[in-house]
C-alpha cells in the first residue's frame, strides 16, 4: 500500500491510498480523512460510497465533509467507484463499465474478471483499513445516486455490519429504472430473478434488522422521476414497518452543491449511533 497524497485538513489529514486489491484484481485508489481525534486513539469509520462518473477525488474536494469529521471524530473513507486499469473491461457510456461498478459483484462476460465492488466495500477495504489505521470496528455507510444504492444495498445485505446507513439521490430501485436494467442487464445477465439481490426495494421486503436510515433528496433533482424515485423506497419500508426518515429538499438538484448542503447533517446523524 503507497500513500500518494497527504494534505492537512481542518488539523487532521486528508489523504489517498493506492493499493493492489486482490477482490479486483487490479490496482485501486481510495482517500481516507484522519480526523485529529484518530493522533490520540482509534476512530469510528463512515464509508462514502459515490455515484456515475465518480472516483475517490469527487467526494474529498467537493463535499466539505472533512470539517464536520474532525468536529465528531470520524474517520471518512470514499473508495474509487469500479475496477480501473487497461485490462478492466469498460463501455464508452458514462453509466456502464469504468465509473459505474454499481457495487455488486458481477456475473456475466466480460465484467465477472474484475466487477465486485459489493466485496470489495463489504469486506476487503474495511479488513485493510482496520489493520493499518487507528480505527475502530465501528462503522457506517453512506452514498450519492449510484453510491446510494451501494449504501441502501450494502446495509441491507450485511446486518451487523453497519451501524446507521444513510444515502443522498440514491437509486432506490436499480430494477425498475433505465440506470439500474442497463446497468444489471450487462453485470447480472437478463434475468431479473438476479437483480433482486442488489436493489434495496426488493431487500427491503425481507429486511433482517432495522439500521437508522435517512434519505437527502432534493426536490429539483433531474433525475428525480426517471431514476431515483424515493417514494418506491417509502412504500417498501412502510410495508414491513422499517424506520425511514425521508427528506425532501425543495429546490436542491443532484449535483455536490446539494451534498455540500447537508453533509455536515449526515455526519452529526451518523456520530450519535458511531459513537454510542
Ligand atoms: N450527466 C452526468 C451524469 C452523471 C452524474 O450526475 N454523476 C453524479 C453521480 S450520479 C456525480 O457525482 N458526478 C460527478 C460530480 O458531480 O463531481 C454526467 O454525464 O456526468
Amino acid at each position: 500500500m503507497e500513500r500518494i497524497e497527504h494534505r492537512a485538513c481542518f488539523e487532521g489529514w486528508q489523504d489517498v491510498y493506492r493499493h493492489q486489491s486482490a477482490t479486483l484484481g487490479c490496482s485501486m485508489n481510495f482517500a481516507i480523512y484522519l480526523p485529529p481525534q484518530a493522533a490520540h486513539g482509534p476512530v469510528p469509520v463512515l464509508y462514502w460510497l459515490s455515484g456515475l462518473t465518480c472516483t475517490e477525488q469527487n467526494f474529498i474536494s467537493k463535499a466539505g465533509a472533512q470539517r464536520y469529521a474532525a468536529e465528531h471524530g470520524i474517520a471518512i473513507v470514499a473508495p474509487d467507484t469500479s475496477p480501473r486499469g487497461d485490462d478492466v473491461a469498460d463501455d464508452a457510456a458514462y453509466d456502464l463499465g469504468k465509473g459505474a461498478g454499481f457495487y455488486l459483484n458481477a456475473t456475466q462476460a466480460p465484467w465477472a474478471a474484475h466487477y465486485r465492488m459489493h466485496d470489495y466495500v463489504a469486506e476487503e477495504l474495511p479488513a485493510l483499513i482496520e489493520a493499518h489505521f487507528p480505527v475502530t470496528s465501528a462503522r457506517a455507510i453512506s452514498g450519492h445516486s449510484m453510491g446510494g444504492h451501494g449504501a441502501l444495498t450494502l446495509a441491507l445485505r450485511n446486518p451487523g455490519r453497519y451501524r446507521s446507513v444513510s444515502a443522498f439521490s440514491p437509486i432506490v430501485a436499480p430494477s425498475q429504472v433505465p440506470w439500474g436494467e442497463k446497468a444489471f442487464t450487462a453485470y447480472l445477465g437478463p434475468d431479473q430473478a438476479a437483480w433482486q439481490a442488489w436493489d434495496a426495494v426488493a431487500l427491503m421486503a425481507n429486511v433482517a434488522e432495522r439500521l437508522p436510515l435517512r434519505v437527502e433528496q432534493g426536490v429539483g433533482d433531474e433525475f428525480l422521476e426517471k431514476q431515483l424515485r424515493p417514494e418506491l423506497l417509502q412504500a417498501a419500508c412502510d410495508a414491513v414497518g422499517y424506520p425511514l426518515q425521508l427528506n425532501l429538499q425543495p429546490g436542491y438538484d443532484h449535483s455536490y452543491y446539494f451534498i455540500a448542503s447537508f453533509i455536515g447533517e449526515h455526519v452529526a446523524w451518523h456520530a450519535q449511533y458511531l459513537h454510542a
